[in-house]
């Protein structure tokens, strides 16, 4: 596997070695070791996510707080989507900075959101298939999170706004100035 930095401390693109064959292709999702080795960062995981979206949903800016906070390795299994992990980490030099990368069934890229960053994503393809690792349990309490149009983040979900689809949870997700450290 290949890792590219983000400019954001930890925050890590990851490109898996893919074997492709005349029956196909095979690629590890996830090695612990392997993870380990090449990031210097834990790979203990604890729990497994996925979600089912249709083009033009947005979910997020998602976090948890505190001792449930979570870290988080994120990839596409079906179509594809803009995903973005914003720095809040308390006294961190990009705190407030953004990366958006699109991830697809088609380039097997996964991204490593450290815990202290709010996560979203915007769906690009007819329907998305989104699997996610979390280092942390889910704690409901715990949840926190910062409105996808937040004007001092200004991410360009590369969704037309006619076409946007957000949650009325989401809806509710408090100003960027307005968080408190994660
Ligand atoms: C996150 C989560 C949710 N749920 C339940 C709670 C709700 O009744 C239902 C849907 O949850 P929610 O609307 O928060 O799902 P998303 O909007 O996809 O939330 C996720 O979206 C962004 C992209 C993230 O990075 C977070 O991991 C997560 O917040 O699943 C659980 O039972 N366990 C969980 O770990």
């Amino acid at each position: 596997m290949e890792i590219e930095q983000t400019g954001l401390k930890d925050c890590l693109i990851i490109k898996p070695r893919v074997f492709e064959d005349p029956r196909g292709y095979f690629f590890e999702s996830f090695n612990q070791y392997t993870f380990e080795e090449k990031t210097g960062l834990s790979g203990r995981f604890v729990q497994d996510n996925q979600s089912y979206s249709s083009y033009g949903v947005i979910r997020g800016l998602h976090a948890q707080t505190g001792e449930f906070a979570q870290a988080k390795l994120v990839r596409v299994t079906k179509g594809e989507v803009l995903d973005v992990a914003v720095d809040v980490r308390p006294g961190s030099p990009t705190y407030g900075k953004h990366i958006a990368v699109r991830l697809s069934a088609e380039n097997k890229l996964q991204l490593y959101i450290p815990r202290g960053f709010v996560h979203g994503f915007s769906v690009l393809s007819e329907t998305a298939e989104f699997l996610y690792k979390c280092d942390n349990f889910f704690n409901k309490a715990s949840e926190t999170g910062v409105i996808y149009n937040d004007k001092d983040l200004n991410i360009d979900w590369l969704i037309p706004e006619k076409d946007q689809a957000i949650s009325d949870k989401d809806l509710l997700l408090k100003p960027f100035a307005e968080l408190q450290h994660i």
